[in-house]
């Protein structure tokens, strides 16, 4: 869920502002004050369970493990070279939180890599984020190599739980199976090669 525009108030005041755009998915999240490169930003609070959604962030390798942020960091967009990190490694969800993964100055747009949170994008998106190592598609961490991921800054650990799981399925099934596994990467599906899809899938 997202506020709108007529019906705004801002979550975190001090902190950051929504900056609403003209079309549906233009509107972005700024920052109200300096944050240094490592500084913690916030607690991820007022969550809650829910499907999965395009508004939702992962949270566990389990089809059940999505939740509603419930507040402006809703308006976090993605970017291929991101300046915040959304950790939810943590077993104990208090301790879920943003933090700064480069200097961002006041105005600056908050930006997450995605994929460092969702194993498959409820919404695949072309991505506009404007970065020399841009992706282009948007689709999940299932559909990039772990080389790629390694890149991004920070990757939650059930991403890479997630990713050594499917890893482990192709050497399995040797060479052919990264084409045949279960991850939306086949156009002839799991059965083919013995594969079974990790439990998100
Ligand atoms: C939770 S919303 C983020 C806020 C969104 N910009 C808005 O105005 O509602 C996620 C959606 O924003 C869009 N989005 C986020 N980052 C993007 C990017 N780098 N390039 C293109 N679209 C992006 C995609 O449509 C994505 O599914």
């Amino acid at each position: 869920m997202k506020p709108s525009k007529e019906t705004y108030v801002p979550s975190y005041p001090n902190l950051f502002v929504v900056e609403f755009g003209s079309a549906e998915f233009d509107s972005c999240l700024r920052a109200q004050k300096f944050f240094e490169a490592g500084e913690f930003i916030t607690r991820l609070e007022g969550l809650s369970k829910s499907p999965k959604a395009y508004t939702s962030v992962q949270c566990g390798p389990g089809p059940d493990d999505h939740v509603e942020l419930n507040s402006d960091l809703v308006f976090v967009n993605h970017s291929c070279e991101p300046n915040v990190a959304f950790d939810l490694s943590s077993p104990d969800p208090t301790e879920w939180h943003v933090r700064a993964l480069s200097d961002l100055k006041v105005g600056t747009p908050l930006t997450f890599f995605y994929p460092s949170t969702e194993w498959a994008m409820f919404q695949v998106f072309d991505c506009q984020c404007g970065a020399n190592s841009c992706l282009k598609r948007i689709q999940g961490a299932a559909y990039l190599p772990r080389e790629e991921l390694a890149k991004r800054g920070f990757i939650n650990s059930y991403i890479w739980a997630m990713m050594d799981n499917h890893d482990g399925f192709k050497v399995k099934a040797g060479a052919s199976c990264r084409l045949l596994c279960g991850h939306g990467l086949s156009p002839r599906g799991d059965q083919q090669c013995g594969c079974k899809p990790v439990p998100a899938c």
